[in-house]
Order: C-alpha cells, then structure tokens, then sequence
C-alpha cells in the first residue's frame, strides 16, 4: 500500500512505487542506485515528494507520497517506541533539488524517532545529493545535525552507526525522554450534583486512571461546583481564569475534560487556554484506537470516531492540528483522522456499510452454531474487573489481560470444556460511567452477541470500593442492549484483595453468586459448577436397568456421554448415570 495522498497519479508510477515495498538494499549500504533513481524518477513525473521507510533488515517496509507526518503511517507508527530510536531510516525526495533538509524534515525526525532521516536531490548535472539528517544530543537538548551532501558512494561510506548508539542510549535513559514527548495535563471537572452514576471524587479518579491509560501524566486536577455546566465555558469564566493560571505554573500542554464537550466548549477553552483540550469521550475513544486488534474492531472505532468529529469540526481547533500527536489524534492503525467535513460523511457510509457486510458474516457463523446446540457464556462487567484474566483461566488461552482500562475491545470467542461440556464463552469491552452513547452504538455489532448468550458471567472488580456502582452501571449497559432478563451468575472477582466493607456491599445483591480470584485461582472450580448447573440443570445420578434387548438405547445413552457404569445382570445391564435435566426426557423410559 502507498501512503498518502494518491489521487490522480497514474497506475503505472503507482505501481513502480509499489514494487519498492520489500525490495532488501544490500546489506553493507544505506541506499542503492535503484532505489534512489525509483525516487527520483517519481518524483519527476509527479512533482511531490516521495518516501520510503527502511527497517533495520534493510528492507523498504513502506512507501508514501507527500509529507512524513507519522498519522500517514500506518504501519511505522506501531513501530514508534516510547524510548530510545525506533531503528528505521527514512528517505524522501525533494522536487526542487536541494537536499538540504527543511524544517519539517527536521522535526519529524525528532517527532518519529528515526535512527535517520534522508533528503535526496539533484546537482546541476542530474546526480543524486543525498543529505541525512541524525538526532544529536547537544548538552541534554536534541538537535539535528546535518550531513552532506554525499553521492550515493559517498554516503554508503558514511560511518553513522556510532552517532545513531549513542543518542539512542541517551533517549533510553527516562528523564530526557519524558521531557520530549510526555502530555501533562491538567484533569477539569465539573460537580453537578446530577444524576451521574459515580460521585464527582470518584469519577475525577477515574478519569486519571484514563488518562494513564492513553498515555499521559495527570499533574492536578480542579473540580469546580456548580449548578450546570456552563454552555460556553464548561467550568465558568472565572474558574478558566484559575486554570490557566495552573497551566502554565505546572507547564502543562493538555487539559482534559471529565464531560463530553460541545464545539462551543472545546474552541471556547482552546482560545482562551492555548493548549490542547480533550474530552472524556475523546480520551476513551484514544483508548479504544489504541486497544482496537480486529479489522472490526477497529472500523468500529473508526465510525465512532469520525461521528464525534463530525459535529466538532470547529472546536477540534488549531492546537490539536499544531501538535500533530498524542491524545486525540490517533486513530486505530493510526490512520489520519479526517478533518474535512464531506471526507468524513463519505467515510462514515463507507465505515456503516463495512461494519453492515461483517455482521453478515457473523449471522451466518451463529446459525451454524445455533445448528451445532453449543450455548454461549459472555464475560460482562466494568472495565478493569478481571473479564480476560477470567477467560484466560476457563479457557487457557492468552487474551491481552492488563491493569489499564480497555484492555478488551473486540469481543473473543473461544470453545472450551466445562466439566466435559462443550461451551462457547465470550470476553467482551468493558464498560465505564458516561461510555459516550455513539461509542456503545458503535459496539453495538460487537455488543450484540450478548443478546444471543445463553448466560452472562456479570465480573465485579470486589477490590473497588465503587463496585456497587460499577454494578449499577453494567446493568443499566446491558438493559440499554436488551440484556437485562439474561441469566447471570454476579462474579466477584479479586477476593484475595476485596475491598472494606466488601461483605455488607455485596449482601446487598440479590442473584446468583460466585466469589473468585481469577488472579489466584481460587474459587474456579465452584464458578464452573455453577455455570454448568445453570446452563444446563442439576446434576443427577441414577442406575436404571436397562433390558438386553434395548441396545440402541444403551448405546444412546453412551452417546450422550452420561453413562458411569455398567454391571451386567440376568435379565438387563444397571447402568449408573449422571445427568442433567435439559435430558430427563431421554432417561424417562426406564426409571422406575
Ligand atoms: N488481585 C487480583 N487482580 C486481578 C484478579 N483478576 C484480575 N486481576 C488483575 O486486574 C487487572 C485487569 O484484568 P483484566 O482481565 O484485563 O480485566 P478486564 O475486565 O478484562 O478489563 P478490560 O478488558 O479493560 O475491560 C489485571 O491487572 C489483572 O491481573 C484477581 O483475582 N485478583
Ligand atoms: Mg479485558
């Protein structure tokens, strides 16, 4: 795939681009003749810059038209490390010639962390100029220093592996690291005493652990009490004031909001506050970018993350586009996010549409299963609670378990064996207070074989003082998604750390129950009993006496695997079986 803007450039250049992805430059060189004429002759018959990115194998690993911003890049930004060099070089052309290296060349260099950056030109007879750019640790401070121009001989003689070690063990060692890249911010709520789930203590704790999870360091937080929250200025006039003050004694460069905003709100705050503002929805839907593994997964964030811009194109100001990073910018597989309001009506209908054929997919794969009588568990709760660890557990494979919230996004299915039963169970997304209504839309396909599962497995994190209310919460999620009159089994998970006063807390749910520690294996056993009990009945064990001559009966019920023993008599086997009550009607015929 070629990055970046490609329209309207014929097949053919398309296509001698394309034949660069995976061409391996000689080991003992940093660029060859054909790579760097390919360039070159592109860039000729096009008139953009053209670049190529090259791993530490010395493979070409992408190819892009335009500029280097990292959001064109798909596949290298998963690359980028949160330290030291991410060990990819770069080359672009320059249409006019010079090689000499722009400022913009410069600080994606310094932004993306290449081991090297490369600017390819022309002398004045038509030879190649190659200028190379290579991050320098001047006295603490990261500075490019420039090299060349070289010929291509030139530059494969070039000697940059010890410059490119020594800043690279410098960008390791954390405290320069935080320094270049951390997002500090300030956490702003607002208390309005209304009826949202978690108190305005909790909720701003929350929203710091979110934060955490997309990447950014808390500083302080300011919570302002009031009635409302204000329609121009989320916080009031006077409080911005307060806040910008503390902005700029912390230096801090973000401020993240514990509502979702408005237009107004968000350009408001931005002008008055000149650092990037994030909301909570926006923060979230970071997460999810970030978390999102499946091609479903991701379109599904995608949509979600194109309808919140949409209406906010406005007040998605000027600072979120001049930092060109971080919180808010990324998308999943980090492709650019659109800004262009027609672009993204045209995506969304592209997005729904995809999103509509994969639900078809899914439909064929749960009538087959419908056909095969495998009843399906799902894992719900709160985020954080301990669903994967859980799923990992029951059915011994190794889903993506974390202490950061969201760690699941797409929902996994495995088969498993529960007391020699076949089972499907699902882990699914966890849910937080104020999921913003679009996002839950969004995950609706995914969310929707909650409604096909034969039983829930609610998971309660019993180490959260809150775990009543994240109760609360989950319920109001799953009456929302037509779930509510499932069968659950209310998991308490973590009781090797529950929290005070957990047991008065928990008394106070009416319901099926099953304590655990999905961490420490305790309470396991007992939780596959229960599920087996309620999915399929009690457990019965009986001999019945079966004549000689019924054979196909005896050998029915060794199909159905309930068969214990068998003790040969005169006139009949006794046959000891156990069984469950989904198949008292098989059994009827020779119990007395
Ligand atoms: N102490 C303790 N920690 C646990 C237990 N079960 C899970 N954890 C930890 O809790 C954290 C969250 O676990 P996950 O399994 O990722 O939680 P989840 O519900 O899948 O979270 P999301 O996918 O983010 O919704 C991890 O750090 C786990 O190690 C437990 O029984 N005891
Ligand atoms: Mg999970």
């Amino acid at each position: 795939m070629i990055n970046g803007n490609i329209d309207g450039i014929k097949k053919t250049i398309l296509d001698t681009l394309e034949n660069l992805i995976d061409y391996r430059i000689p080991k003992d060189k940093i660029l060859d003749e054909f790579v760097v004429y390919t360039l070159l002759e592109v860039t000729d018959a096009i008139n953009k810059e053209v670049l190529i990115v090259i791993d530490n194998s010395n493979t070409v690993v992408a190819v892009g038209v335009g500029d280097h911003k990292a959001a064109t890049f798909p596949d290298i930004s998963k690359r980028i490390k949160k330290r030291g060099l991410n060990g990819l070089m770069s080359f672009h052309t320059h249409p006019n010639g010079n090689p000499k290296l722009s400022s913009a060349d410069m600080s994606s260099l310094l932004d993306i962390k290449f081991n090297l950056i490369g600017a390819i030109g022309k002398n004045s007879i038509k030879e190649p100029l190659i200028n190379l750019g290579i991050i320098n640790n001047d006295e603490g401070n990261l500075v490019v220093n420039e090299y060349g121009p070289f010929s291509i001989n030139k530059l494969n003689q070039f000697h940059y592996s010890e410059l490119v070690e020594s800043v690279d063990s410098f960008l390791r060692s954390k405290i320069h690291v935080d320094t270049l890249e951390e997002e500090k911010a300030i956490l702003v709520g607002v208390n309005t005493k209304s009826e949202s789930i978690l108190d305005i203590e909790n909720s701003m704790e929350e929203l710091r652990e979110l934060t955490y999870t997309a990447g950014a360091t808390p500083i302080d937080k300011l919570v302002q009490n009031k009635e409302r929250i204000d329609n121009n200025f989320y916080i009031g006039k006077g409080k911005l004031e307060e806040l910008r003050i503390m902005i700029q004694n912390n230096s801090c460069n973000l401020v993240i909001c514990n509502d979702e905003l408005t237009s107004i709100q968000l350009k408001v705050m931005e002008t008055y506050l000149n650092v990037k503002i994030i909301d909570r929805t926006s923060l979230i839907l970071d997460i999810f970018a970030k978390h999102a593994k499946t091609s479903e997964g991701k379109l599904q964030v995608e949509l979600a993350q194109l309808k919140y811009r949409l209406p906010r194109l406005l007040g998605l100001g000027k600072v979120l586009s001049r930092t060109g990073g971080g919180i808010g910018t990324r998308g999943p597989g980090e492709k650019k996010l659109e800004t262009d309001r027609r672009t993204i009506y045209k995506e969304i209908h592209i997005l729904e549409n995809k999103i509509k054929s994969m639900k078809n997919v899914r439909q064929q794969q749960k009538s087959r299963r419908i056909k095969n009588h495998i009843p399906v568990v799902s894992l719900v709760g709160y985020t954080n609670a301990g669903k994967s660890t859980l799923f990992n557990l029951l059915t011994a494979s190794n889903v993506l378990s974390e202490n950061k919230l969201f760690a699941t996004l797409d929902a996994t299915t495995r088969k498993f064996k529960n007391l020699d039963r076949e089972l499907l169970l699902s882990d699914t997304v966890g849910f937080i207070d104020k999921l913003p209504h679009d996002l839950i839309k969004s995950f609706e396909s995914t969310l929707e074989g909650l409604v096909d599962s034969d039983m829930l497995l609610h998971v309660i994190d019993s180490s959260n003082k809150n775990f009543l209310k994240q109760i609360q919460l989950v319920e109001e999620v799953l009456h929302s998604l037509k779930c509510s009159d499932k069968k659950i089994i209310y998991v308490f998970n973590k009781i090797d750390k529950m929290c005070d006063d957990f047991d008065s807390q928990a008394s106070t749910i009416r319901g099926i129950k099953s304590m655990i520690s999905a961490k420490q294996e305790i309470g396991v056993q007992e939780l596959s009993k229960l599920i087996h009990k309620e999915i399929f009945g009690e457990t019965i064990i009986r001999e019945i006496k079966v004549p000689y001559f019924d054979t196909k009966y005896i050998s029915s019920l060794h199909d159905l695997g309930i068969v214990l023993e068998e003790k040969y008599e005169e006139d009949g086997i006794i046959i000891k079986i156990q069984y469950t009550s989904e198949v008292e009607y098989l059994v009827q015929r020779y119990i007395q």
